[in-house]
């Protein structure tokens, strides 16, 4: 094994790194990547939390940065020797216009693999999403599929939309000669509905359920799957993966793999009471409250009222026609290709998974119980 100072010389970038996914991926790469001299962490927000990283051995470097400004990108990413391209927007409740998460999640990958090719960068790991597989709009279900089951992937939301364009365009720049003349080496990872810690619509559906008297209401079959992985697993393949990139090119390039973990298959709302119930939180209902034509007018009304409001206000509920259906189509992924390909196996349990979500939502307010 070569010598500390010898081991300590690559230079990775995180783009999206001060997010729920990317802070994981930053704290996983300090903790699990002995290779690293400098870890750059490029985003829109930065998090305070960066000032605490830069006292260990690697350099931390915080760039406060847009993917959609090219020349910002190309700044970031020269002399990186990998990107992990985690920099997303992730809005499935009409906060942002479809022109802007085009403009992000689109664009601004075009930005980040353009700037690869110019400035040398050999590798590059995408941070994709189930969702550029499915649900569908026809409402189709994925269960216990992998990266080769045959599913009619249509999508008319601008976030899977965008998501699939962004991973088309990763998987299609793998082999492109990068200055210097090397291959471009690309590929593409597909999270299921990722929990754990710094989830945000977690801690949004537990105040939630505070606000109504420590209830949810069920809204969706218990029989309707979700697939779901904790976040420090997702964050450990996307380490695995652009460590084994370069030894792998000729097996991963251009490959795209599902996060998976030993989380168990429920629906949405039933999982998370795998974390909120610990805390004191109750699901009311064994099967749906309101009959599905109920809900589907409830959610068409929260899209109305949010068209009609957003000249005074950002209405943004976690009911709409687009949640409501995604919800309520069973999607769930049975898959070892990453294990074939690269080694992966999780690195928490679901006993660990488990424990350590209901810790941070218990630390939200100090509710431990
Ligand atoms: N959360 C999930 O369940 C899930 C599942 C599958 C895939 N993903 C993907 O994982 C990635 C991270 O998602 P997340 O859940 O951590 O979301 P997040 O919103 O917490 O993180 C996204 C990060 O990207 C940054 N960002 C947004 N626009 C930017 C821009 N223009 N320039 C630079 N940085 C920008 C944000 O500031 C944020 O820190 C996304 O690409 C998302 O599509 C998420
Ligand atoms: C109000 C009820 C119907 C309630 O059950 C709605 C839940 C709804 C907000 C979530 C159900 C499924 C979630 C999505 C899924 O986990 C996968 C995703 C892919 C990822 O790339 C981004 C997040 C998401 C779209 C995720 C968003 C919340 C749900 C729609």
């Amino acid at each position: 094994m070569a010598d500390s100072a010898q081991a300590q010389k690559l230079v990775y970038l995180v783009t999206g790194g001060c997010g729920f996914l990317g802070e994981h991926v930053v704290r996983m790469l300090l903790q699990r990547e002995p290779r690293l001299r400098e870890l750059r962490i490029f985003d829109l927000q930065l998090g305070p939390w960066l000032e605490e990283l830069k006292t260990g051995p690697v350099q931390v470097t915080a760039i406060q940065g847009d993917v959609t400004q090219a020349h910002e990108v190309i700044a970031a990413v020269a002399g990186a020797h990998v990107v992990i391209h985690a920099a997303g927007l992730v809005d499935v409740f009409g906060r942002a216009s479809p022109e802007t998460i085009h403009e992000v999640n689109v664009q601004g990958t075009k930005n980040v693999i353009e700037a690869c090719v110019q400035t040398g960068t050999q590798f590059l790991v995408y941070t994709s999403s189930m969702e550029v597989v499915g649900p569908n709009v026809k409402g189709h279900p994925f269960y216990r599929g992998n990266e080769d089951t045959p599913y009619e992937a249509v999508h008319r939301h601008p976030y899977p939309h965008s998501k699939a364009l962004a991973e088309q365009l990763v998987l299609k720049a793998n082999g492109r000669k990068v200055r210097g003349g090397l291959p471009l080496v690309t590929c593409a990872l597909r999270p299921t509905g990722i929990y754990g810690e710094g989830h945000q619509i977690m801690r949004d559906i537990y105040y939630q359920g505070l606000r109504l008297g420590g209830r949810l209401f069920r809204a969706i079959p218990a029989s309707v799957e979700h697939g779901r992985v904790y976040v420090g697993n997702v964050a450990w393949m996307h380490v695995l993966v652009a460590r084994e990139l370069e030894q792998r090119a000729a097996l991963m390039g251009g490959q795209v793999y599902f996060c998976y973990d030993k989380s168990p298959y429920k629906s949405y709302e039933d999982f998370n009471m795998e974390f909120l119930g610990p805390c004191g939180l109750r699901l009311v209902g064994t099967r749906p409250l309101l009959p599905y034509w109920l809900l589907m007018l409830l959610a068409a009304l929260n899209a109305l009222l949010q068209w009609l409001l957003r000249p005074l206000l950002l209405y943004a509920p976690l009911l709409n026609p687009y949640t409501l259906a995604v919800a309520n189509t069973t999607f769930t992924v049975s898959t070892n290709k990453a294990q074939r390909h690269f080694g992966y196996e999780p690195l928490f349990s679901w006993e660990d998974s488990r424990t350590r979500t209901i810790r941070w939502v218990q630390a939200m307010d100090g509710s431990a119980q």
